[in-house]
């Protein structure tokens, strides 16, 4: 039996669970909150929708009760504070790395063998608390923004270019804040690169739009995004059950890929049974690679932030 706990039962936990289930990802669903009674209600909520939809993932929901996440394969952390208008996601750190860190030991007590995938933000960060937290295997923990953000970006050109998403390819690296690195050399629309297809001023002002994307949803809706983010999660969830093999930008510790050490960015990798199955090292241009390092020494004073809240604790 597959089985995935999604901690945080709120907008993206329970959107998460919610597209596990309806797409019968995995047999069971067990969301997990400390707000008394909120992942039973929506789990009851998810588990009514079935017959209606029709699907047979089992959705369980507890307040705190780690003993019931047993043995699960894969686990989503979403549990954390969403960013509101005017703040960063950097702003996010001290309450959120609190909330990650215990969830994480909870987690790993009772699920060793489980491979984490971080959405809690700053996300980068979060991916490294929940690292050193678990102690596992680098390949085992990792962070959710890459196929978001990508979702964002192919949105936007579809809608340019008034075709299916579904045929626009892309990759794009760095960290998930304003300095992710888009690639529009390997954006692709059924295999024609994107450059063919759309002026140079046009898809800049589509780069710069994906950047802020978190933002342009906050601005709107006084809290971030959910439906994107949740799928997205649940994507990653799907190809490691599945063992897909999928190939997607994942935030991951470097350990000498792209001549970086020791920070967590997001990359393309191939996705598959084992967590991180490979990382794939583009050879990247000389504007690309001053994008990756603006971004990698912008994740890393975030990192830094981290290591000194924790040498204070
Ligand atoms: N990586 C990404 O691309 C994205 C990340 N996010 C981040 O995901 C996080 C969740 O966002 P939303 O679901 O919109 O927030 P939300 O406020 O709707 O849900 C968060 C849930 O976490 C729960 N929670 C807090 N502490 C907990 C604990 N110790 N144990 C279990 N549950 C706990 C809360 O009770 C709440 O139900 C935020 O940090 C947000 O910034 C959101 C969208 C995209
Ligand atoms: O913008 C936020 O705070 C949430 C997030 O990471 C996103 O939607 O990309």
């Amino acid at each position: 039996m597959t089985k995935v706990t999604v901690v945080g039962a709120g907008n993206v936990g329970a959107t998460c669970a919610d597209v596990l289930a309806t797409r019968e990802i995995c047999q069971e669903v067990v969301l997990v909150d400390i707000k008394e009674g909120f992942a039973e209600g929506k789990a009851l909520d998810i588990a009514q929708k079935a017959p209606v939809i029709g699907y047979d993932t089992r959705t369980v929901g507890v307040t705190g009760d780690y003993a019931r996440t047993a043995n699960s394969d894969v686990v989503v952390i979403t549990s954390g504070l969403p960013r509101k208008p005017g703040m960063t996601r950097d702003d996010l750190i001290a309450t959120n790395s609190k909330i990650v860190n215990e969830v994480t030991s909870k987690i790993i007590e009772h699920s060793p063998n489980a491979i984490i995938i971080i959405v809690s933000n700053p996300l980068d960060v979060m991916t490294y608390a929940a690292h050193l937290a678990s102690k596992k295997d680098r390949r085992q923990v990792m962070g959710m923004a890459g196929i978001l953000d990508t979702a964002r970006y192919r949105a936007f050109l579809a809608e340019a270019l008034d075709i299916s998403p579904k045929e626009i390819q892309a990759i794009l690296m760095g960290g998930h804040g304003d300095t992710m690195v888009p690639l529009p050399r390997y954006t692709t629309v059924a295999g024609i690169p994107v450059t063919e297809l759309i002026d140079a001023d046009k898809l800049d002002a589509i780069v710069e739009r994906t950047k802020k994307g978190g933002g342009e949803l906050v601005k709107l809706m006084g809290t971030s995004a959910w439906y994107a983010p949740g799928a997205a999660a649940a994507q990653m969830v799907e190809a490691i059950v599945k063992n897909q093999r999928r190939v997607f930008p994942v935030c991951v510790k470097l350990d000498g890929e792209y001549d970086i050490k020791d920070c967590y960015l997001g990359v393309p990798v191939i996705l598959g049974k084992n967590g991180i199955e490979k990382i794939i090292e583009l050879d990247l241009n000389d504007d690309e690679k001053a994008m990756l390092e603006t971004s990698r020494s912008h994740v890393k004073e975030v990192m830094d932030t981290f290591d000194k809240m924790n040498a204070g604790a």
